[in-house]
């Protein structure tokens, strides 16, 4: 399985770029080095690594170097400086065959707008890659269709893809990719064309096969509330610069500045965090075993589920994996976690922890001021276009 590290990544724009690189390392910004030099840093100094198997999301608005990027990550573009490896191959130095190489071997792209070609069927869409990678016809139509029926397309293989809705397009890329059979998935904007429905059903199912296959992800998307459901972790860019790396749940709980905690102030907390995000661990928990007939989560469940358990139940909710108990998730901590960091977005009352307590005795939904999905970021752009 792969791993990806990038490493002190610049990309400057314009004649003689590393005049550009030299003038930020001395503290210089990107509008004077813009003003003083003509030169554009669409990148600065970006260090990550995406572990295998990770969905590692790199979210920022328009401009803010997200494709840039994800370009030089898959080799399509030259860095100014700084480096990117896959496994332990340096695909900034890699050139020509090589490079075509590990871009056909170890990396799969999935764009905004499908790429499919309009002339050919779906499945030899989806087994493109497979041609090109030079894989035997009887080979590649076996394994597209598998790919196909991975994404709920089995039997759609003889139709073209203008016969398809934009949803069932996108899932055709995403086949293309998996019938690669590539660790790595770079994914462009992906789902950022698709109706608000038909893209959270598509980031559902990109979760799910995530959980069987356990892919390599980079996801590009300028949607936070996006980038919270997908991610493992998230790289917050901003002006070329990567602000915070971090799960959701450190973005939102701990933003490392006054840009982040903006951003992801409008967060609905309560659809991004989940019951294993706030639960206490069980021998931590008032009992640990679980009251018959008491509240009852599943470790994922979102904390908009656990406010619906709570009304009808009371509290704390025992959280069980398999049967198992693996915490418990008292009122107070929901109610709590619903809100900002500083607690102060739902107004719900909180009652008293009292073992026992009846259905319904508990008001344990969000007040009126409750944070609404996906508001405006810093900025006013769409950070919630996921919705
Ligand atoms: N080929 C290029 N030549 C000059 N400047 C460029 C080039 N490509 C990108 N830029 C500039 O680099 C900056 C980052 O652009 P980039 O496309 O990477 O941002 P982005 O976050 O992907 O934005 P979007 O979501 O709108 O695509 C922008 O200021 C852009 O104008």
């Amino acid at each position: 399985m792969s791993s990806i590290s990038v490493r002190h990544l610049y990309k400057v724009f314009g004649r003689r770029p590393e005049r550009g690189i030299a003038a930020l390392k001395e503290g210089r910004s990107r509008d004077e080095i813009k003003d003083e030099m003509g030169l554009t840093a669409a990148v600065v100094n970006a260090t990550f690594d995406v572990s295998p198997g990770e969905i590692f999301v790199v979210m920022g608005l328009s401009g803010s170097g997200k494709s840039t990027l994800i370009r030089m990550v898959n080799g399509l573009l030259e860095p100014t400086s700084g480096e990117v490896t896959i496994d332990d191959l340096d695909v900034t130095r890699a050139k020509g065959d090589e490079l075509r190489r590990v871009r056909r071997e170890k990396i799969s792209m999935v764009f905004q707008h499908f790429a499919l070609l309009p002339h050919r069927t779906v499945g030899e869409n989806a087994a493109y890659a497979l041609e090109i990678q030079g894989v035997n016809r009887s080979e590649r139509e076996k394994k597209a269709e598998e790919a196909l029926g991975m994404v709920d397309l089995g039997g759609w293989g003889g139709s073209m893809p203008s016969e398809l809705s934009g949803g069932m397009r996108q899932r055709v890329g995403l086949a293309r990719a998996l019938a690669a059979g590539t660790d790595v998935l770079l994914m462009d904007e992906a789902f950022s064309a698709l109706d608000p429905l038909i893209r959270r059903g598509m980031q559902d199912q990109l979760v799910e096969l995530q959980d069987r296959l356990g892919k390599t992800i980079l996801f590009i998307t300028h949607d936070l509330n996006e980038a919270m459901r997908l991610g493992d972790r998230i790289a917050m860019m901003r002006g070329g610069e990567i602000e915070q790396i971090g799960t959701s749940q450190e973005i939102l709980n701990e933003p490392v500045n006054s840009y982040v905690s903006q951003f992801v102030q409008d967060v609905d907390r309560s659809r991004v965090l989940t019951a294993a995000d706030v639960m206490r661990a069980p021998e931590q928990a008032a009992g640990s075993t679980p009251d018959p007939g008491g509240a009852v989560a599943g470790p994922t469940d979102l904390l908009a589920d656990l406010y619906t358990v709570a009304a009808r139940h009371g509290g704390p909710i025992s959280v069980l994996d398999d049967g198992r108990l693996v915490g418990s998730v008292p009122l107070a901590t929901l109610l709590a976690a619903g809100g900002t960091p500083d607690g102060e977005r739902v107004t719900g009352q909180v009652a008293e922890e009292a073992p026992g307590a009846q259905s319904g005795s508990h008001a344990a939904t969000p007040g009126p001021s409750a944070p609404a999905v996906g508001g405006p970021p810093p900025g006013g752009a769409d950070a919630g276009g996921g919705e």
